[in-house]
């Protein structure tokens, strides 16, 4: 038996980090590397954190107690080194026992603790139907900080197996609830150089 009370966080840390230029989970803000930051948060909200990476290797100099790495396997018929984060997110998913999971991104700076620990109070009431519950900005869901329920996974491996690859695209056939975003700041993600200044 699975209860919301349980809650399981997966990290991805497996970009490219292309804008960037450099792994991003290793670049410290205000003295702390991003992973570590992100992780920090994730143990505040979560009983189990899990950080899905195709390289634990690289950061087993963090300080990452309580965390446990889920290495990420290249896909069968796959040519490149990363795959993106849906099919990240369906390994680390796999290995969930919670019926709701928290994921995150890596490079989430401005992460607030509170609010994710709100939203997870929040839990108990989503529709029975819904695969998520996530926040709505702008240019669509914020697929990389917002809740899953565990048994979306056969539909998340059905969507991949027939190549999908786009968070907004799976999130678009299912119905999601609504999170509130009490401000855009959140969910700021540093991508490049330039948005390190502003972190
Ligand atoms: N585990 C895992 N995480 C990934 C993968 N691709 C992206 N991510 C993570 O998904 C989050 C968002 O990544 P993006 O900022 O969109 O992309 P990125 O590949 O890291 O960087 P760019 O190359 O600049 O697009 C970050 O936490 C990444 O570490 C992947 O293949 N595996
Ligand atoms: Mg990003």
């Amino acid at each position: 038996m699975t209860t919301c009370n349980e809650l399981t966080a997966i990290v991805l840390a497996g970009g490219k980090s292309s804008r960037m230029g450099q792994d991003k989970a290793l670049i410290s803000i205000q003295g702390m590397p991003l992973l570590e930051r992100v992780c920090g948060v994730a143990k505040g909200c979560a009983n189990h954190v899990y950080v899905v990476t195709p390289w634990p290797e690289r950061y087993q100099d963090l300080l990452l107690s309580g965390c446990q790495f889920i290495r990420e396997v290249p896909l069968p018929s796959a040519s490149l080194q990363t795959h993106g984060p849906l099919v990240g997110f369906a390994q680390g998913l796999a290995q969930v026992q919670t019926e709701w999971v928290l994921l995150l991104a890596c490079d989430l700076p401005k992460l607030e603790v509170e609010v994710l620990q709100e939203w997870a109070t929040r839990l108990d009431r989503v529709g029975d139907n819904a695969i998520a519950a996530l926040a709505h900005h702008p240019k669509g869901w914020e697929p990389l900080c917002g809740f899953y329920r565990r048994r979306c996974l056969p539909q998340l491996l059905d969507f991949i197996n027939q190549g999908g690859r786009s968070f907004q695209e799976w999130l678009r056939q299912y119905p999601v609830e609504v999170l509130p975003l009490p401000e855009l700041e959140m969910l700021f993600n540093c991508n490049t150089p330039e948005d390190l200044d502003l972190s």
